[in-house]
């Protein structure tokens, strides 16, 4: 295989339906303080209502009616809160709204009067121009049913929306890409000036294959996003990824002139090379190469500022936990082991790992720990070795590192995961009332809390 570069993504320019990620209910607010918090402090993006206010008036020509314009002026303000789900942001700021026209529909008009219309009702029916960055994308459902939304109710008047979609121009979407790339900086999770990114960064890791890491990783992605937190994952476990498998992704990331949307799977952005690369063939990258893909996932992406960045790597202590040391300095190591002795000890050296890096350990997963029979905890692989391993790594690094979850062998992990679900979710997309999810939930608090 050729060497990962741009050319080599063989993105396509529209999203074919994913096998099973089913739209998310939108969630009901919750109490949780910390992710209050967040909200208020990162990522969270309001429209900008006075720049907004002035394009219009380039997309929105008075009329003899002056209620036709002000429902146009109205409709426009709402317009700006409708988000596309890939860019994250405005479709108004990313001027996808090119016109607006409100007409009042004539009482003896031929069309149906919409149902909620009284008889002495104004109805006007308003037609919105879109421009989507890229045509036949599953995503302009959403999109338009947030439009719809939005352009439902107006105070003495009954709007009819009516949504005309077409594609943009090569030359206004190029522009619109080299705004974006202006708008970030070249890898956003290592600031220049050495601070600290707005992201929490957690880089999961186990001494050796097969304990279940990539399984902690999808699960934790997911809890964090079901919680309503804006959360990316990156599959880093390059040779053996696994992460569109757990995700149920079959899609490829769209090409946005060059720069790449990650795949939105249950509400997690997520990137692989396993997107890109047929399941079946080997990648046999090393050093250098390796490092240019984990350099292209952070700055040819579009990542929009997640509040949590989770990343899969590979087992062992290879080149790739080296560039994550390098490019994610502020990674904090999450370490994956099973409760056995030969595991623990090996999963100490993935911790340590972290000693040559700046990024701390930021706790122990011990996985597989017991088998539920018949209201029995089976210790099937021994037991310990996560407590092992916290004590260990505590006494090396010199501050407490903690044991934060013990995880049962569980055949819904495996099973739920292989239907491309994480298994602390819901086939609706919300968190489950299981005690997995309920640990993985207890985890990302602590981990949010800690940082
Ligand atoms: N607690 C668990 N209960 C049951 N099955 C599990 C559990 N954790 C993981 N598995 C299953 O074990 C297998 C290996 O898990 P996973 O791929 O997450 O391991 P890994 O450590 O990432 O391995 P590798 O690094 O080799 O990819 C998968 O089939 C997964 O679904």
């Amino acid at each position: 295989m050729s060497e990962f570069r741009k050319t080599d993504f063989h993105a396509t320019s529209y999203r074919e339906p994913t096998a099973d990620t089913s739209p998310r209910p939108d969630k009901a607010p919750h109490s949780d303080d910390a992710l209050n918090n967040a909200s208020a402090s990162r990522g969270a993006r309001t429209s900008d209502f006075a720049r907004a206010a002035n394009e219009a008036a380039h997309i929105l020509e008075p009329t003899g009616d002056a209620k036709a314009y002000a429902i146009e002026q109205q409709v426009y303000a709402r317009l700006t809160g409708v988000i596309d789900p890939e860019l994250g942001r405005s479709i108004v700021d990313m001027q996808m709204v090119t016109g607006i026209d409100a007409q009042l529909r004539p009482a003896d008009s031929d069309l149906d009067r919409p149902v909620q219309a009284g008889p002495n009702d104004d109805v006007y029916d308003v037609t919105i121009r879109l421009e989507l960055t890229v045509s036949g994308c599953p995503l302009t459902e959403k999109i338009l049913s947030d439009m719809q939304q939005a352009v439902q109710t107006y105070p003495d008047a009954i709007l009819v929306p009516r949504i005309s979609v077409s594609a943009m121009s090569k030359e206004k979407l190029s522009g619109l890409v080299e705004r974006l790339r202006q708008a970030r900086r070249e890898n956003p999770f290592a600031p220049k000036d050495g601070s600290s990114p707005d992201t929490l960064i957690i880089a999961v890791a186990s001494g050796k294959g097969g304990v279940g890491k990539s399984a902690v990783a999808a699960n934790l992605a997911a809890t964090f996003a079901a919680l309503g937190y804006k959360t990316a994952a990156i599959d880093a476990d390059i040779y053996g990824f696994s992460l569109p498998g757990i995700f149920g992704v079959r899609s490829r990331p769209t090409d946005l002139d060059g720069m790449l949307m990650p795949v939105d799977a249950w509400g997690v952005k997520l990137m692989s090379i396993g997107m890109f690369a047929g399941s079946d063939q080997p990648i046999l990258w090393r050093g250098p190469r390796l490092q240019r893909s984990l350099q292209q996932f952070l700055s040819d992406v579009w990542w929009d500022n997640p509040q949590v960045m989770v990343l899969d790597l590979p087992p062992g202590t290879g080149d790739m936990s080296i560039s994550v040391a390098q490019m994610l300095p502020s990674a904090r190591i999450l370490v994956v082991t099973t409760p056995q002795p030969s595991a623990s000890s090996i999963a100490v050296r993935a911790g340590l790992s972290t000693l040559q890096l700046p990024g701390k350990v930021a706790g122990v997963v011990e996985n597989m720990a017991w088998y539920e029979h018949n209201g029995e905890r089976l210790r099937i692989f021994g037991e310990g070795g996560g407590a092992r391993v916290a004590q260990s790594l505590t006494q090396q690094v010199g501050y407490p590192v903690e044991l934060l979850a013990q995880l049962p062998l569980d055949t819904e992990i495996r099973t739920v995961a292989e239907a491309g679900r994480p298994a602390v979710l819901t086939a609706d997309g919300s968190l489950a009332d299981t005690e997995l999810a309920r640990s993985f939930v207890r985890m990302a608090r602590s981990l949010w809390q800690s940082q």
